[in-house]
């Protein structure tokens, strides 16, 4: 494990019994971590190993579902909804970020898109989200998938919810819950994500990617990985380092919002996912890599919210460093209109990555 990214214990701050100074103590520690790297485990989170193991079984038997089922929920042409199913090659993380939604600029479309992501993935938001309504499959394919997979929103939503109070007080805010106003827990992602086995070569010589750098655009993203590996993520000085798997803990790191309201106190960083770390996770005379499995939970502001530098984190020394953004919508728009084609691509790589 890498020195670069912290752990945090975070039982005391839960603890019924904490004390003001209890809560505080983690709260200082968990801004440390996060100010740098922007990346922290955080033990002792309060959600129980038993049901992040439940969650991953209810992942495998989802990718399990052969192509046909797993269709039944397709992902929605463009990129305004993010739901659904997204088959191998129809999504490319990128940070290209330009002012406009550079999906209409065909060149830097097809730029983006030479090197496909060899991952699937199903996305789950609220029941209730009007901007992007959940799509499911059927319920006698996978009985039980939907009530599993949105109560385990909520339930991620609730640490959610005292991860922000908790930064919040180690940023020094004179209100906890001010941030929670943006925060309804409506605009969230549950994201089941799935690297299917791919030949060690294709990694390396980079005519393949499992997802490339990136940051992540909200508040704050949780991540329950399998033993794979293959996390990186950037410091201080441009190299990689691994963010291995620690049993029982989350990886959690800053998105792009929490930077911006924090004026850079708190960091988004870039992450990717890449080779698996150690040698004897590849198989044969292909060297094919394992698979990979892993659920990012992205906690992100509501779609109207407005991203505005906190007063509390500008001073005459460290001025605001970023521009306010109308509301998150619109940013997450702008993000997503680099990710995913306008135009909807037949899932004809399929069979490759199977
Ligand atoms: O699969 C992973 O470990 C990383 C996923 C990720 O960074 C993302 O979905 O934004
Ligand atoms: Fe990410």
């Amino acid at each position: 494990m890498s020195p670069a990214i912290p752990i945090v214990d975070f039982s005391p701050y839960l603890s019924s019994t904490a004390n003001p100074s209890d809560r505080a103590a983690v709260a200082q520690k968990l801004v440390t971590a996060c100010r740098d790297t922007g990346f922290v485990y955080i033990t002792n989170h309060g959600i129980p190993q038993s049901l992040v193991d439940e969650t991953f079984s209810w992942s495998r038997k989802f990718f399990d579902l052969n192509q046909e089922e797993k269709m039944k929920a397709p992902h929605p042409p463009g990129y305004a909804v993010h739901r659904g199913y997204s088959w191998p090659g129809l999504e490319k993380v990128s940070q290209v970020i330009t002012s406009h939604r550079s999906s209409d600029d065909p060149d830097i479309q097809n730029k983006l898109r030479q090197v496909g992501d060899c991952k699937e993935s199903f996305e789950v938001g609220s029941e209730e989200s009007k901007e992007q309504p959940n799509i499911w499959i059927p319920e006698d394919t996978l009985p039980g998938f939907r009530k599993f997979t949105t109560e385990f929103y909520w339930t991620c939503n609730k640490l959610a919810v005292e991860l922000i109070r908790a930064l919040s007080l180690g940023l020094g805010l004179p209100d906890n819950d001010y941030l929670m106003q943006f925060h309804s827990g409506h605009n969230n992602q549950l994201r089941l994500l799935h690297y299917p086995p791919i030949p060690a070569a294709s990694l390396e010589d980079q005519s393949a990617a499992r997802m490339p750098a990136h940051t992540d655009w909200g508040t704050i993203t949780f991540l329950f990985q399998d033993e794979c590996g293959g996390l990186e993520v950037q410091t201080a000085d441009g190299d990689y380092v691994q963010a291995e798997p620690v049993e029982g803990a989350i990886v959690m790191n800053i998105g792009d919002c929490l930077m911006r309201w924090s004026n850079d106190k708190l960091k988004s960083n870039m992450h990717r996912v890449t080779l698996p770390p150690a040698e004897d996770r590849y198989t044969g005379k292909d060297r094919m890599t394992r698979a990979r499995y892993s659920i990012p939970y992205f906690v992100v502001p509501d779609e109207t919210a407005p991203i505005k530098t906190l007063e509390e984190c500008i001073t005459q020394a460290k001025p605001a460093h970023y521009a306010p953004l109308e509301s998150y919508g619109d940013y997450r728009i702008l993000r997503g209109s680099v990710q995913y084609e306008s135009k909807r691509p037949e899932p004809n790589s399929i069979a490759a990555a199977a």
